[in-house]
């Protein structure tokens, strides 16, 4: 599949993984083929925008047949990188850096964690999940020697800016910080920053709309 030469705007490369799942469930459901028009009913779009989306990537679609689910699908996890596999390491071994340990999703999806990194000597020695937790110290020579290409900051906001400077300074090419603060890095390296609690306060806003005396 050719992709267009223009540059893909980060609104449509934000709902790609909303395509690539959507379209997996679809898969499931044995529904191998699909319109726009439905592709877009289930997925809350128009079909003009789903058609636009996709043809960033050169289209996928075919008139008055519309979309093969399993090749867009594949596709699609193409386009996102999803047929690789990415060396990770947590930063903060404490309820977040767990819990994203103990998710078998990741695992399944090529993400493949290496090791957890604490400072607290009651958390260093443990593992989860067959997941050693070493000292921070030997943070920046373990992502050199074991080639890491995404760090997961999982540790109070007072400390993410100097993790990320160590992860930055060992080379890697990503950082996915769940820090409540926006940490800087160079522009070669890529950062998402993720805030479960926006997304809450969405659903409060949505909920005190109707009372609201603007
Ligand atoms: N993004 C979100 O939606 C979201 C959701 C929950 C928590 N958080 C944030 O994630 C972070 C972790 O939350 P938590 O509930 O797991 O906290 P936690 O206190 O359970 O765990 C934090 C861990 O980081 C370790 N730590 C502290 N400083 C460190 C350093 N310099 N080097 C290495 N390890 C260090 C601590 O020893 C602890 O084990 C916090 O910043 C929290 O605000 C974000």
């Amino acid at each position: 599949m050719q992709r267009n030469s223009v540059k893909v705007s980060m609104a449509v490369v934000r709902r790609l993984p909303k395509y690539h799942r959507y379209l997996g469930e679809l898969i499931e459901k044995d529904i191998l083929r699909i319109s726009s028009k439905e592709l877009g009913k289930i997925m809350g779009l128009t079909a003009s925008q789903i058609r636009q989306d996709l043809n960033c990537f050169g289209g996928f679609g075919q008139q008055g047949y519309g979309y093969n689910v399993v090749e867009l699908y594949k596709e699609i996890g193409h386009i996102l990188g999803l047929d690789k596999e990415y060396k990770c390491v947590i930063i903060g071994a404490g309820n977040l850096g767990q819990a994203i340990t103990n998710y078998e999703g990741f695992r399944r999806e090529g993400f493949k964690l290496m090791a957890m990194f604490d400072i607290n000597p009651r958390l260093i020695g443990n593992t989860i999940r067959d997941i050693k937790i070493s000292d921070i110290s030997e943070l920046e020579e373990y992502v050199v020697d074991n080639d890491i290409v995404i760090g997961i900051i999982c540790v109070p906001k007072e400390n993410s800016q100097e993790i990320a400077d160590t992860l930055v300074k060992a080379n890697v090419r990503a950082i996915w910080n769940f820090s409540p603060s926006d940490v800087k890095v160079p522009e070669d390296v890529v950062i998402e920053n993720v805030a479960i609690n926006e997304s809450l306060y969405t659903l409060t806003y949505l909920i005190n709309e109707d009372n609201l005396d603007i």
